[in-house]
């Protein structure tokens, strides 16, 4: 599944369309995915996957930080979903940091901040929920990880996929947006700490990338 394509012309929408943090009006070019288009997307990804974990338990493991966002809301529409069909799917959520990025460049090392002790995965239906995969560094090193566990089942839902090599495809089961190689923040997605507090996905201007640079 490739999920919504966005194709390398998308413009986003004007920023005087929507309504966002003040402090970062200079910061970001326009809104590239609004909030409400992103929610709409994940309940979708909701019903993939209470679909092909059916009745089984799902371990969810939310990749922090970027992921926290997405693995809230997520977890949440499985839960709603879940109610309004009578067919609740038991779902436990874990959490890994995990860090390689700074200012808009991945480094070459991927490291696990706090316990790398996943053996709670062990023989579980495993749903990693990963704001997004660009390189594909980290979820390949992450999945390497996870399966020296030994869990039962891994799937991996990303909510972006960068349209940078074919690698991706294999990486992602379930995609919410499939988006052009361009830096973007907003919705838990960050520039060296900053507009995780932005609720829209949106593209980071040259002043924001100066402003916060490392
Ligand atoms: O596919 P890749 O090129 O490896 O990039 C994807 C990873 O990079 C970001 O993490 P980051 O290092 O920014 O940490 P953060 O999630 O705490 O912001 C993002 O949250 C993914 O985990
Ligand atoms: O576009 C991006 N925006 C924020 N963080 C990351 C991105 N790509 N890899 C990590």
């Amino acid at each position: 599944k490739r999920g919504i394509v966005i194709k390398d012309d998308w413009p986003g929408y004007s920023l005087d369309l929507f309504t966002y943090p003040e402090h970062y009006h200079e910061d970001i070019e326009n809104v590239y995915i609004p909030h409400g288009v992103i929610m709409n997307r994940i309940e979708r990804l909701a019903r993939y996957i209470m679909e092909d974990f059916e009745d089984s338990k799902i371990m969810v493991l939310c990749v922090l930080k970027g992921g926290y966002k997405f693995c809230a809301d997520l977890v949440e529409f499985i839960k709603v979903l879940g109610r309004s069909s009578n067919r609740y799917l038991e779902t436990r959520v874990e959490f890994i940091r995990l860090k390689s990025y700074l200012n808009d460049q991945s480094t070459e090392d991927l490291h696990i901040i706090g316990s790398s002790d996943l053996s709670f995965l062990r023989g579980k239906s495993v749903l990693i929920v990963e704001a997004i995969v660009d390189t594909g560094k980290t979820m390949k090193a992450l999945l390497k990880h996870v399966e020296t566990f030994e869990p039962k089942m891994v799937k991996v839902a990303g909510l972006l996929v960068k349209r940078v090599s074919n690698m991706e495809e294999s990486l992602t089961n379930y995609v919410g947006f499939e988006i052009p190689n361009q830096f973007v923040v907003g919705y838990a997605l960050d520039y060296n700490e900053y507009f995780r507090d932005l609720n829209h996905i949106c593209v980071i201007s040259k002043k924001g990338k100066m402003k916060y640079k490392i």
